[in-house]
């Protein structure tokens, strides 16, 4: 089963999958992540830090999918694990169907195409969803070019669009809860499905 965890920027990602390692322990579950489960990573961050332009980075974005699916994805679920993983290709039709707006026609049409031929489709998908405003008072730092307000609404705009175009995919994760309610949350959401 692969199960992926979206959210805007500050949105409690990694703390939810932070709290899941102990959680689901016992399923041995493989925790992955991206940008970064492979070297391809490297890259990505080098185009974020730099801000180089929207193509290029969205292409590195798309190598390390690539390089993630063939090299941690494929072969945990071919052993039978669930994977988790925090950001996966719905973080590039939420984001890059922004960055990409203007520079490519209908970018999240062009974006699902590329990935089409090659993506494995998450079997449930956990969307966290919270204020831009307090999502940006979590973010101490402004750190990366999309942790902008007017990105970020644009970005969970998406992210709701497509969560209600397959509701049987997605489920919604208000992220404004306690760190240890949405963790037993989305934990017990993982057990009744993985049954
Ligand atoms: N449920 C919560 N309630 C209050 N604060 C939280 C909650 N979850 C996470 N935080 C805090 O919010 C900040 C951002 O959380 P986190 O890094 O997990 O978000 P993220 O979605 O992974 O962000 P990014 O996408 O930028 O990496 C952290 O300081 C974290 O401790
Ligand atoms: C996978 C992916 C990520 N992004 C953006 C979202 C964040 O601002 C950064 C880095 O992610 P992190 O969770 O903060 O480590 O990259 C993106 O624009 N497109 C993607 O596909």
């Amino acid at each position: 089963m692969l199960v992926t965890i979206e959210g805007i920027d500050g949105s409690g990602k990694s703390t939810l999958v932070e709290g899941l390692h102990a959680a689901l322990a016992d399923l041995d579950p493989v925790i992955t992540r991206e940008p970064g489960a492979t070297w391809v990573g490297e890259a990505v961050r080098r185009s974020i830090a730099e801000n180089t332009d929207p193509v290029t980075e969205c292409l590195l974005f798309v190598a390390d999918h690539a390089a993630h699916l063939a090299h941690v994805v494929r072969p945990a679920l071919a052993r039978g694990q669930i994977v988790v993983s925090d950001r996966y290709s719905d973080s590039r039709y939420a984001y890059q169907g922004v960055t990409l707006e203007g520079v490519i026609p209908d970018p999240i049409t062009w974006l699902r195409a590329v990935h089409a031929p090659f993506t494995l489709v998450p079997d449930l998908t956990f969307l966290c969803v919270l204020p831009v405003s307090e999502a940006e008072k979590r973010l101490k730092a402004k750190r990366e070019h999309f942790e902008d307000a007017e990105v970020l609404e644009r970005v969970q705009k998406n992210y709701l669009a497509f969560a209600r175009a397959e509701p049987e995919r997605f489920v919604l994760v208000d992220a404004l809860l306690p760190q240890e309610d949405v963790c037993g949350f989305v934990a017990d959401e993982i057990r009744r499905r993985a049954q």
